[in-house]
């Protein structure tokens, strides 16, 4: 079975709690996982993974994290056509935006988005904790 990447960002830990979550819900759902800051990974490692689960907050104004998980993200996205996808992060009080601007832009790049995105107000609550771990059972399916 091929291995599922977490890749993520987060400046005050909401967007982690919601990596972990995902990467708990993979395995549960049967299939390998690892997890990355997306500091510590890069488009060259893909060619490791059969799916990846990218999670950012809101930053900017409804932007994704602009130093280190856009430039990221800029390549990645080049080699999504057809590779399973989960999208997650947290968000203050904007309610979404910039979620369904990037889950758009990852359907534009050929994603198999393997269910609906999952945003979290602030820190996720234990429906949002349920809902991580659903996106990461999607993804291990997905893999299977
Ligand atoms: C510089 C900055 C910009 C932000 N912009 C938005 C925004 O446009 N919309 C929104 O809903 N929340 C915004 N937020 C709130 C964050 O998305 C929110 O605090 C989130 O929980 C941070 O996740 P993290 O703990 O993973 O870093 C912003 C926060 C910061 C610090």
């Amino acid at each position: 079975m091929k291995k599922a990447a977490v890749v993520y960002w987060s400046g005050t830990g909401n967007t982690e709690t919601m990596a972990n979550a995902v990467a708990e819900g993979v395995k549960k759902g049967g299939a390998e996982v690892e997890v990355f800051k997306v500091a510590d990974f890069s488009a060259d490692k893909m060619a490791d993974f059969g799916g990846f689960l990218f999670g950012c907050p809101a930053t900017g104004t409804e932007e994704l994290e602009a130093d280190e998980f856009l430039p990221f993200f800029e390549e990645a996205e080049k080699k999504l056509s057809g590779v399973p996808v989960g999208l997650f992060g947290s968000y203050g009080w904007g309610g979404g935006p910039w979620m369904e601007d990037w889950t758009e832009r990852t359907r534009n790049a050929g994603a198999k988005l393997v269910a609906d995105s999952v945003i979290s107000e602030n820190a996720p609550d234990d429906a949002g904790i349920a809902s991580c771990e659903a996106l990461g059972e999607a993804m291990a399916k997905a893999l299977a």
